[in-house]
This record gives C-alpha cells, sequence and structure tokens, in this order.
C-alpha cells in the first residue's frame, strides 16, 4: 500500500486541515485528497467518527473544503471530514479534458468497465475501500467503522448510491441537489455511457449506480435510516418550469413511492436558493446535525 504524504497542514477553526497526495493503486495515477482533523483530535480523544463530502463536477478536493463550512460543526459534534478528489488527474487519456462534464474532475463515483477508461476511472473502489483503508493506517484516532456520506450534485448521487449499495457500511447519508435518478439525466447518460458502456446490457449496470433504481427495486436490505436532502429552488440545473431538469428530485419522490424508503427520505425544496456553494453552506449545519446524531454524537 502506497504512503500518504502531507503537503500542507493548515490550522482552521479548532482543528487543522490536512492536503494529503497518495499513490492510486486502483486509479494508477497521484490523487490529493483533504482531511480535517477537528479540536477533539489535538486534545488527544480516539474513536472518532467521520464524515465524507463528495464534490460535483469540476471540483477537487479544495471546492468543500474551502467553502462548505463543516469545519466548525465538525468541531461543535466531534467528527472529521474527508473531502477526496473527484477524479483521477493526468492520466491524459484521449477524450478525458474535452468537457467538464465527463473525464477529469467527471469520474462519477463508478468502476469503469469500458476499455479506455478501466486502467484509472475507478472512483467507486477508490472511495469505498482504497481511500478508507490508507487513512486508517496513518490516522489510527479515527474511528473509519463509525463513517457517515454527504455530498453535493454529482457528489450527492455518489452518496446516496454508496449508501444504498453497500448496507451497514456507513452510519447515515445525505445530500445537497443530488443527481437523484442519474440514468435519466444528461450528466448520467455522458458519464454511465462512457465508463459502463451504452448497449441494453450494459444499461443493467447503470441500473445498480442509480439512486432512484436502487431503492424502487427495494434491493436495499440494510437498516432504513432517513435520508437528509436539500434541493434550491432556483437551481440552475432544477428547472420546475423549464424544459430540462439535470437533477430529478421529483422523478426520485415518485420512483421510492410503495418502497421501504419511502417515508424516510426528507427532501427540502429550500426557495431562493441556487446550485452553489452559498446555498451548501447554509445548511451544512443541518446536515452535520443529522449525521452527528446516526454517529452517537449527540446526548
Ligand atoms: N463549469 C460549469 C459549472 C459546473 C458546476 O456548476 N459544478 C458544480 C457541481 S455541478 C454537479 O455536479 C460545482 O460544485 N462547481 C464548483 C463550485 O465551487 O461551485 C459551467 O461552466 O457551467
Amino acid at each position: 500500500m502506497s504512503a500518504l504524504k502531507v503537503e500542507a497542514e493548515i490550522y482552521n477553526f479548532g482543528g487543522r486541515l490536512l492536503k494529503l497526495s497518495h499513490e492510486s493503486l486502483v486509479n494508477n495515477c497521484s490523487m490529493g485528497v483533504n482531511l480535517y482533523l477537528p479540536k477533539q483530535y489535538y486534545e488527544g480523544k480516539t474513536k472518532i467518527p467521520v464524515l465524507f463530502y463528495l464534490a460535483g463536477l469540476t471540483c477537487t478536493p479544495a471546492n468543500g473544503s474551502e467553502k462548505a463550512f463543516f469545519q466548525p460543526y465538525a468541531d461543535k459534534y466531534g467528527f472529521a471530514v474527508v473531502f477526496p478528489d473527484t477524479s483521477p488527474r493526468g492520466v491524459k487519456i484521449e477524450g478525458d479534458d474535452e468537457t467538464w462534464s465527463f473525464g477529469t474532475g467527471a469520474g462519477f463515483y463508478v468502476d469503469a468497465v469500458q476499455e479506455k477508461w478501466k486502467k484509472n476511472y475507478n472512483m467507486y473502489s477508490y472511495i469505498l475501500k482504497e481511500l478508507p483503508t490508507l487513512l486508517k493506517t496513518k490516522y489510527t484516532q479515527l474511528d473509519f467503522d463509525n463513517k457517515s456520506i454527504t455530498g453535493h450534485s454529482m457528489g450527492g448521487y455518489g452518496a446516496i448510491m454508496f449508501f444504498l449499495r453497500n448496507p451497514n457500511e456507513f452510519k447515515s447519508c445525505s445530500a445537497f441537489a443530488p443527481i437523484l435518478n442519474p440514468s435519466k439525466t444528461n450528466w448520467g447518460i455522458k458519464c454511465f455511457g462512457g465508463y459502463l458502456g451504452e448497449s441494453e446490457s450494459d444499461k443493467k449496470l447503470w441500473e445498480k449506480y442509480d439512486p432512484a433504481e436502487i431503492i424502487s427495486s427495494n434491493s436495499y436490505k440494510g437498516p432504513v435510516v432517513p435520508i437528509l436532502i436539500h434541493q434550491g429552488v432556483n437551481d440552475p440545473f432544477y428547472k420546475v418550469k423549464g424544459d430540462y431538469d439535470y437533477l430529478t428530485p421529483n422523478e426520485f419522490l415518485e420512483k421510492i413511492k410503495g418502497s421501504n424508503y419511502e417515508k424516510d427520505v426528507t427532501l427540502k425544496f429550500v426557495d431562493g436558493f441556487d446550485h452553489s456553494y452559498f446555498f451548501i453552506s447554509s445548511f451544512s449545519g443541518e446536515h452535520a446535525a443529522h449525521h452527528a446524531k446516526y454517529l452517537g454524537l449527540l446526548d
């Protein structure tokens, strides 16, 4: 297993933000990841729970750690926050930087099966296995058996997908403006099609990654932990009366009807808010409290 290198250690709120790098064996490239260690870490506490924050299209580990403002809540409740990258970097595959919604910055949290991408685009295995295993070996005060997951847009889809595909792996999940039925959106069709393939049989694999399909098929057999979602009504990628909807919250609400999760998704449409980090940071406190409850951090 490759080693983690500390590139920077920045004092931030009551704890520190570490900028880390390492060689990824599943993505076959060097990866960056940011890690916020809360004040409790520096007070010597052990068994500190962990929240994963998955970012959206175009993002690096910087976006969430600079603009989502989870850190003061991490100090308040006592959890660490992991901010992974959104794709492999610098792998030079033809076509990986032609558009911001596919390739670099757009790994879509899948393990690619298409020949061109499968050596490097394995963000599913990276987030689920390689990254926690690596962090666990160095940061032994953190408890990776007590972790939750959240994310924004592509990362919101990722958070719910990881949670539903891996019962008991994450204690809770939440999302900000997630792509909820990606098989039916431009972004999802492009990324699933490119990384997983476009034939009818390939589309069977899309279903295994699509939160709306997983939840509506009742294939999730773990504990039903309420899922918290916020969606801004003025989000340009969610048009109530427009001709496109990249996020598909209403399709999701339709699909969960009759499923074992029907009553346990709280999807809050919030007037006026857009898709930006001003929206995320306005609700990160509510999401942090949600996760703190299921991580056992509330009295
Ligand atoms: N560059 C694009 C806009 C891309 C964009 O809005 N990305 C969002 C996530 S979208 C879904 O995953 C984002 O988080 N951007 C980073 C940020 O800091 O806001 C364009 O030109 O339209």
